[in-house]
């Protein structure tokens, strides 16, 4: 039986090498062509399978497909277990410093709604012979593709769904395998020349999630339906006209975990992080070209927005402009103007927000944090622009117990309810009751570490009642002072009436 099937193979190779030999030999190189594709065709009549390529590099320039990319990474996912001959790469920026991916020339079948596919991964050399220094291939010039094949039968479901399938989900993998990235804006000064870009990166590594974030429960839970809304909401977003991004303000006294929860909700979404330090931006353009390279899938943030500039100057100098009644000199009024227009505004960081940058690209979130949510400019916190107003507040109870875990991995302790009451009567950041509650040594035990934070917030209590004193202590003077005034102005008035009408 073998025999038999060997000695059939034999006689077909036989056949292939005598029909190529005729074909060379016979055949003119000026008909060739047309001759291969008449075969081409003829083959086609009775293949009932389809075959699709997808190179490594495509274009005019040669770029990366990010297709080949995404299917490697789909198919990564799945060949280490299916396929046997594997490939192993450093791949730079990814978390698993070493991918597996199947090997060239290696077969493997998918399936999708019932529908068997095969994909293999392929390897030509490319007919130039000369060595080709420009060349993005390397001194081999081989080509790299992945072919799909499947039958004809089912042309419709994997052209028009399973590759969107395949592409989606390859994208997904490639993005939650990636190393994050902490971006921070360069001065301007140095925007041009070799290599220069107008954002730096380093890896971000924040440990920060929202597992470990001390916050009221509910808050939490609210801000992370939020986030999981925003993230599968491209239909929606789509649906109802709205540009696919999100604002969140975050707002609380120092220490209160606004950078941490920045972190978190990084780690969380997957998403790079725009550290934009709005000093080292000269104007608003400068500001607009920093703002369209921010990609979808990232978070712009700006920190302590109220320090960060006079943003609410503007609109106050021009009130104060049109009380003046003296018209101002042109030539200074010019100049006031001109160096206006080289700051970066309100206005300008609010125009670009909810204009161009909402077209360029979805996905993106934009976080403002303030220690002093009250002197912002309305404009710039009204509904619709900041979607989400978060708070940041001191220490609750719920809080402290997510600190008490990490820290020192409790859950409950007979401390704690003095603890509770005293969290209460007292305004104390999670950062410093984080930081009584870290053993500062080795033989520093649970006990020692909560009654080092009760001293902490028995003393944070009488500050703040010593404060509060204080400050009724300066009101009631203030009001005194005021009455005493108010007394003081109705006997002059008393005099004038009595000097002008002359009786008592
Ligand atoms: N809510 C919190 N949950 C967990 N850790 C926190 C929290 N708040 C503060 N911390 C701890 O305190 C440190 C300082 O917090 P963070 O920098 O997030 O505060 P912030 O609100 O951004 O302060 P600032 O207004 O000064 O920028 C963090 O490194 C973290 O360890
Ligand atoms: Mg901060």
């Amino acid at each position: 039986m073998m025999g038999e099937l060997w000695a059939q193979m034999g006689s077909l190779m036989a056949t292939v090498v005598f029909m190529y030999t005729v074909f060379e030999r016979f055949v003119p190189p000026q008909f060739r062509d047309r001759v291969q594709a008449y075969a081409q065709k003829f083959t086609n009549h009775f293949n009932p399978y389809i075959q699709i390529t997808f190179p490594e590099f495509s274009g005019e320039r040669l770029k990366k497909s990010e297709a080949y990319t995404a299917i490697q990474s789909y198919l990564s996912a799945n060949s280490s277990q299916r396929a046997k001959r594997l490939k192993a790469e450093v791949v730079k920026d990814s978390q698993t410093p070493l991918v597996l991916s199947m090997d060239d020339n290696e077969e493997i079948t998918d399936e999708f709604e019932g529908v068997k596919v095969w994909w293999s991964a392929k390897k030509a050399s490319t007919n130039q012979q000369r060595y080709n220094p420009f060349s993005y291939y390397g001194a081999s010039d081989e080509k790299r593709y992945y072919k799909l094949t499947f039958h004809k039968r089912y042309r419709d479901i994997i052209t028009v769904s399973y590759i969107k399938h395949v592409l989606k989900e390859g994208k997904e993998i490639e993005l939650s395998k990636r190393q994050l990235k902490l971006y921070t804006n360069n001065p301007s000064s140095g925007w041009h020349g070799y290599k220069q870009s107008k954002w730096s990166h380093i890896v971000f590594e924040h440990p920060a999630t929202f597992e470990t974030l001390a916050m009221d429960q509910k808050k939490k839970e609210d801000i992370l339906k939020d986030l999981v809304k925003f993230k599968k909401g491209k239909d929606y977003y789509a649906k109802i006209g709205k540009a696919w991004k999100r604002g969140y303000l975050l707002y609380g006294p120092p220490g209160t975990g606004k950078s941490t929860m920045i972190a978190a909700i990084a780690n969380f979404m997957n998403y790079d992080v725009y550290d934009l330090e709005l000093t080292a931006v000269k104007d608003n353009t400068e500001l607009r070209k920093l703002l369209i390279e921010t990609p979808s899938k990232s978070i712009t943030v700006i920190e302590d927005i109220d320090c960060s500039l006079d943003l609410t100057g503007q609109r106050k100098k021009k009130k104060e402009e049109s009380e003046d009644e003296e018209p101002k000199d042109p030539m200074r009024r010019n100049e006031e103007e001109n160096s206006k227009s080289s700051k970066v505004t309100l206005s300008g960081l609010l125009n670009f927000i909810d204009g161009i940058w909402s077209a360029c690209g979805g996905e993106r979130i934009i976080i403002f944090t303030t220690n002093h949510v009250e002197k912002l400019d309305p404009a710039l916190i009204r509904r619709g622009r900041m979607d989400k107003h978060i708070e940041m507040s001191y220490c609750c109870y719920e809080a402290f117990k997510v600190l008490a875990k990490n820290y020192l991995d409790v859950e409950s302790h007979q401390l704690f309810g003095t603890i509770r009451q005293l969290l209460v009567e007292a305004d104390m950041s999670p950062a410093d009751v984080a930081e009584n509650l870290m053993p500062k040594s080795l033989d520093e035990d649970v006990q020692t570490c909560l009654q080092k934070l009760i001293k902490a917030l028995v003393e944070a209590k009488e500050e703040k009642e010593r404060k509060r004193a204080e400050e009724e202590r300066l009101m009631e003077l203030q009001e005194k002072e005021e009455s005493t005034q108010m007394e003081e102005n109705n006997k002059e008035k008393t005099r004038e009436n009595v000097k002008e009408n002359g009786f008592h």
